[in-house]
């Protein structure tokens, strides 16, 4: 067990401790008994602290040039690549994933970072014709100015990341709050920009809860743009916040993703997608597949394959190398899916597999839940229809292939979605009907990839898009130009 170390808030280029000297302890979810970091509980105190920091360096940071801006860029990704089993290993410690995946996901960060670096070189705007002979038309780009970076748990380096990378890029400074659970990976990474010479307030950092800081935030009148990821009852009211002051704002929020086995699928892969996309990270994305649907011809076989795979997955500390399966992030999340489990059984739905805290004493101080597999699963179920953010597969048969394409659209959700078939014209069908923001075809529901847009549609997100050169539409506000002798 490590000393638990102690989490400020960064404000103007410091670490200050909050005021009111208050903490919320980050604990391990491998083991409750170890305590992460006693982190600040902070106020709105340090919140107009923060903006007025980003606020004074934001005159000074829209006129650098997006090659200067994209140095510091670079050199922040430098910082986390030689920090990657460092970050990695707080990241597992402390929110559960595995170490491979928390070391990759570090790896992720850097490399989105270099990718907005590069987009300071980039084009924004366009030349248009005037109507009048003499007259110059063009549009160009211009920060909003403080951007709030609200970020949630599951992937404590890579959201973060995709939000202040492009904000920064485009002339914004930023002040973020990071999810509580997840504060002593996030000074991790704030340690980073730290390092790399950012200018005094150009990014901030305030540790508290949502209740205060986040909607804090949400409300702020020094706060021009707010991004946010994370639930959608939050989501909304973010956005509310946000709307009635007339700020921007950018929503990514929860998914309840399907993927389609069709009859002609290779099973053996297919299984494999289920398992990557559904279980890693323990269910905690939102992209993970939850909804499984098999055409009915090949549904027994595919689900004997599935069950013997599933069965394979070992469950326990993520530090551990041969652990495939980490335990939930924290106590709520665990209480969320064995709910979930109870839920499913009492509306119908037969559990086939798993769904249980592990046996083994040396897992008893820690927030695990072996994969549980449901099998006839109805549309209607609640298993069904609201995101469990866990490792929980619902498997329903579909009739045929539209039956399938019906129930995969039967959800108020439409972040991901994917398809295992060998027919083209499936594969038409599934582009041309899939309400979802991110579809993929012989892959799995998750894989983002950090130069393509990414969001969701209907309830999955504000309808705009993250991440690739997307991101410039909300970072920044177009500019009209007319010029003429
Ligand atoms: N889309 C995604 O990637 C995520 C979805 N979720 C979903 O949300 C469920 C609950 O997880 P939570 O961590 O409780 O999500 P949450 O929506 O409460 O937390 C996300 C972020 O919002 C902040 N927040 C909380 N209340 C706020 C408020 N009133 N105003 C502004 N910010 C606020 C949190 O401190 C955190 O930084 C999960 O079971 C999952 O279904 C959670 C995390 C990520
Ligand atoms: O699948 C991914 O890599 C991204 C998932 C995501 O954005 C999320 O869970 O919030």
């Amino acid at each position: 067990m490590k000393d638990a170390i102690i989490i400020d808030n960064y404000i103007g280029g410091q670490w200050k401790p909050p005021a009111n000297r208050e903490r919320l302890e980050s604990i391990n979810p491998a083991n409750k008994r170890e305590v992460m970091g006693y982190v600040a509980n902070s106020t709105d105190f340090e919140l107009n602290e923060a903006v007025y920091a980003a606020e004074t360096a934001r005159l000074l940071w829209r006129k650098k040039t997006g090659a200067e801006r994209g140095q510091l860029l670079v050199r922040t990704a430098e910082l986390l690549e030689s920090r990657l089993d460092e970050i990695g290993e707080t990241m597992c410690r402390e929110m559960g994933k595995t170490f491979a995946e928390a070391r990759g996901e570090t790896a992720r960060g850097a490399a989105i970072l270099r990718y907005y670096a590069g987009e300071g070189m980039r084009k924004i705007g366009d030349v248009i014709p005037s109507s009048d002979a003499e007259a110059f038309l063009f549009t160009t780009r211009v920060p909003l100015g403080v951007i709030g970076v609200i970020s949630p748990w599951n992937f404590p380096v890579a959201i973060p990341i995709w939000k202040m990378a492009p904000a920064l890029i485009y002339g914004n400074t930023v002040v973020w709050k990071p999810a509580v659970e997840t504060a002593v990976t996030a000074a991790a990474v704030m340690q980073c920009f730290h390092d790399a010479g950012f200018p005094l307030g150009a990014v901030n950092m305030i540790v508290g809860s949502g209740a205060v800081v986040g909607n804090g935030m949400a409300n702020h009148p020094g706060i021009h743009g707010i991004t946010f990821t994370g639930s959608n009852s939050v989501g909304k009211q973010v956005g509310q916040a946000a709307l009635a002051r007339g700020a921007k704002y950018q929503l990514e929020m929860g998914g309840k993703n399907p993927i389609i086995i069709a009859g002609d699928a290779d099973l053996d892969l297919a299984v494999d997608a289920v398992i990557s996309g559904g279980l890693r990270s323990t269910g905690q994305k939102c992209t993970a597949t939850s909804r499984v649907i098999v055409e009915r011809s090949i549904y027994e076989l595919f689900k004997t394959k599935l069950l013997e795979k599933v069965a394979t997955l070992k469950v326990g500390n993520g530090m551990d190398p041969s652990v495939w399966l980490g335990p939930c992030a924290n106590e709520k999340q665990l209480e969320t899916v064995l709910r979930y489990i109870q839920k499913g059984k009492e509306e119908g739905a037969v559990l086939l597999y798993g769904g249980t805290q592990p046996e083994d004493s040396d897992l008893s101080d820690g927030f695990y839940i072996t994969p549980a597999v449901f099998d006839r699963v109805e549309s209607r179920m609640s298993i069904a229809q609201e995101e469990i953010f866990g490792p929980v597969l619902a498997l329903i048969e579909a009739r045929d292939f539209e039956d399938a394409i019906t129930l995969a659209n039967d959800t108020s959700y439409g972040l991901s979605a994917s398809i295992y078939t060998k027919n083209i014209g499936n594969v038409l069908s599934f582009v041309q009907n899939m309400e979802a923001g991110l579809i993929r075809v012989n892959a799995e529901t998750a894989g983002v990839e950090l130069q393509a847009p990414f969001g969701g549609m209907k309830q999955s997100s504000s309808h705009s898009r993250e991440q690739g050169q997307a991101a410039i539409e909300f970072f920044t506000s177009v500019k009209t130009v007319f010029i003429k002798p």
